[in-house]
């Protein structure tokens, strides 16, 4: 006898099976000054599943972004496989790739340099709705601008009219405005102000939790990751050292690149424990 499927078992299946699934990735880049080739991403596996935060953390140059870059397909892919929304990179052709653009949106770490200078917030919102319109037709701009909390007076400003904060608020509206399935922060409050750093991943937080996207941060810094993320991937030279949750793996590290991390952050333990 042939079991009937409920009818919303191709959603369930969807949300159940992860966003972003990276197996044994190496990306390697020559080094410019030594001609060298090396691996800047070195036999990494991670997942990321719906509505789930996740962080990449490590010092400068151990490989987070190249590794995010490559998981997301805007980067070199290098070798192993990278399955984004069920679909295979390596497998899957250009029209494929342009379809799934929409449903991974990056916010990098300076916004300023993130938007077009010459448009204003309104025409840049205008000009991605023309090119999603059924996609981007759930809000009007100024219900989008209220999500980040900024006012509609905002809209007719160009980029050098804003503030670090409001660039990078008006960077994660537009990231909304699509919708996506994951966000990928690129240490997106390390180019701001001190004073904003917390309002901007208060933002990241709340747009996971009304979008249901996944979200892949990365950083630096302990304390940001454990204020915003669940589970976090320890960097050190393109490898991944250590993995878990991030309050087991902050209150517990395992490895000793983790525990140097640590000392240098004392307040992202503390945190932890809370
Ligand atoms: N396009 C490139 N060509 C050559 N080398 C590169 C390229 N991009 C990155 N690298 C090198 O690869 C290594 C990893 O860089 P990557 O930017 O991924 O690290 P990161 O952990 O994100 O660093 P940061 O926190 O400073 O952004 C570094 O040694 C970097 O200099």
């Amino acid at each position: 006898m042939e079991t009937e499927l409920p009818a919303d078992a191709p959603r369930l299946a969807a949300a159940s099976s992860p966003v972003l699934k990276v197996s044994n990735l190496v990306v390697e880049h020559r080094n410019r000054s030594t001609g060298e080739v090396f691996r800047a991403v070195d036999d990494v596996s991670l997942c990321v599943h719906a509505g789930e935060s996740v962080a990449i953390v490590g010092e400068s140059g151990s490989g987070k972004t190249t590794l995010a870059m490559a998981a997301t397909g805007l980067g070199p892919r290098g070798e192993g496989d990278i399955q984004l929304l069920g679909r295979s990179l390596g497998k899957i052709g250009r029209k494929e790739l342009r379809a799934l653009r929409p449903e991974v949106q990056v916010v990098f770490q300076d916004p300023h340099g993130s938007l077009d200078p010459r448009q204003s917030v309104r025409s840049g919102l205008h000009e991605l709705r023309a090119l999603q319109r059924e996609r981007t037709s759930w809000t009007s701009d100024e219900d989008l601008l209220e999500q980040v909390r900024l006012g509609e007076e905002i809209l007719d400003r160009y980029p050098h009219q804003l503030s670090g904060g409001q660039a990078q608020r008006v960077c994660i509206a537009r990231a909304l405005l699509m919708r996506p399935r994951l966000i990928v922060a690129d240490e997106p409050t390390s180019g701001l102000d001190v004073s904003v750093q917390a309002d901007v991943l208060k933002l990241l937080k709340e747009a996971r939790a009304t979008t249901g996207s996944a979200l892949l941060l990365i950083s630096h810094d302990l304390a940001v990751v454990s204020s915003v993320c669940d589970a976090v991937h320890v960097m050190y030279r393109g490898r991944v050292v250590e993995s878990g949750p991030c309050k087991t793996v902050f209150k517990d590290p395992q490895n000793d690149y983790t525990r140097e991390l640590l000392a240098a952050m004392p307040g992202a333990r503390w945190r932890a424990r809370r």
